[in-house]
């Protein structure tokens, strides 16, 4: 199922952040615009180094603003030029470069309020490097994407060809999962999810599925309480305001072929127990979505790869989709475009 957006659409480019310059960033991005070139409708640009940018094998087109992207895109890959502060060797974080990636996320961000770009494509970040050169305050792109937006509840949906998947609990060690855990966090997430689920993905009603935290969903409380105290009252609050909500279910069990066509999106407790399924399942086309904001934000769904950056070894592909979704996200909304297809075969019996 195509995720581009029909031919005309008014939308905006897309604006793409560096990313990590040490990272792989440079090398999918060349990849994605060589994928893309030919169709106008997912033009995106950079906002980074340009010389870095053209470390990954693309040809460059320096631009004084996003309105000159699109012009420039079938022939060069368009950046709006903010300089490193240093070298980027391939694999090696540079703490002085840490600010300027900040800056690339604000200014995205910035630029797809004020409507000159119509989405932020995020390319993957070191979280620690962000840390330690630049006092980023954040876990990842997620919640500091919500805390420039004022958004007390950011939604991280993972999307592929197969599977949806949302985290309730997000960037937090599992040993403080459980506390984590209340019925408000899953309620709101599902809310936050449902709502976009029928406004960008044409799921009217989509039909969520959420997982137990506990081997077997608490095996009727002998392996924990969570579900009996937590999820199912959740589930039942859910279920009264007309959501088709069913759950918790042992997470064991939810992600295999048959059970994958039952619901449009899995919601689960924690980090890993949402992105081991997709990453397994999907690593190559699965797209990281932000759901709650009042803009549009789509990732690869991998991170910096230091062990092959600069080896001309990464894969654009999950890069590609997420631009793509990004673009379709960004019609659609401009009243123009076609579905957003990623992961929209899933529950319909494609889920295969
Ligand atoms: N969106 C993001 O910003 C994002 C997403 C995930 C991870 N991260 C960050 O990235 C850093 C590294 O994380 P990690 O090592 O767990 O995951 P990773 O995704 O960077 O790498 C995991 C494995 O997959 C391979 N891989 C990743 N992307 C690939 C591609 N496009 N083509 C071919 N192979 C690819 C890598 O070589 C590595 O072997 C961490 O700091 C993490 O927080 C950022
Ligand atoms: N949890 C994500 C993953 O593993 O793919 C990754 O850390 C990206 O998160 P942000 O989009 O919040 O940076």
């Amino acid at each position: 199922m195509s995720n581009v957006a029909e031919p005309g659409a008014p939308a905006a480019p897309v604006a793409l952040t560096c990313g990590d310059p040490a990272g792989i960033g440079a090398e999918i991005a060349a990849g994605a615009w060589a994928a893309l070139r030919d169709d106008p409708a997912c033009a995106f640009f950079l906002v980074g180094d340009a010389d870095w940018a053209a470390s990954g094998g693309a040809p460059v087109a320096r631009i004084g603003a996003p309105g000159e992207a699109r012009a420039a895109f079938a022939a060069a890959l368009p950046v709006l030029h903010r300089p490193l502060a240093a070298p980027a060797p391939a694999g090696r974080p540079e703490p002085a470069n840490a600010p300027m990636v900040v800056a690339s996320i604000e200014e995205a961000v910035a630029l797809a309020r004020a409507g000159e770009a119509g989405a932020v494509c995020t390319l993957p970040i070191n979280k620690k490097a962000l840390y330690d050169g630049a006092g980023f305050a954040h876990p990842g792109h997620t919640e500091f994407l919500a805390a420039l937006a004022g958004v007390a509840r950011p939604v991280m949906m993972l999307a592929g060809p197969q599977l949806r998947v949302v985290p309730v609990t997000i960037h937090i060690a599992l040993a403080d999962v459980p506390r984590a855990l209340t019925g408000a966090l899953i309620e709101d997430t599902v809310r936050v999810a449902a709502a976009d689920l029928a406004r960008d993905f044409g799921l009217a009603r989509p039909r969520i599925a959420l997982a137990g935290l506990n081997p077997h969903a608490g095996e009727g409380g002998a392996m924990g309480r969570e579900e009996i105290e937590i999820i199912a009252p959740a589930v039942a609050r859910l279920r009264a305001e007309g959501l088709d909500v069913a759950g918790p279910l042992p997470a064991d069990t939810l992600f295999h072929a048959a059970a994958r066509t039952r619901y449009d999106l899995a919601v689960c407790m924690y980090h890993d127990q949402a992105l081991i399924p997709i990453k397994a399942l999907d690593f190559d086309r699965g797209v990281n979505v932000t759901l709650g904001l009042p803009f549009i934000r789509t990732s690869p769904d991998h991170g910096t790869a230091y062990d092959i950056a600069g080896k001309g070894l990464a894969e654009p592909t999950s890069l590609i989709e997420a631009l793509r979704l990004a673009a379709s996200m960004a019609a659609m909304r401009a009243g123009a475009g076609v579905g957003a297809g990623v992961g929209a075969g899933v529950g319909a019996g494609a889920g295969t």
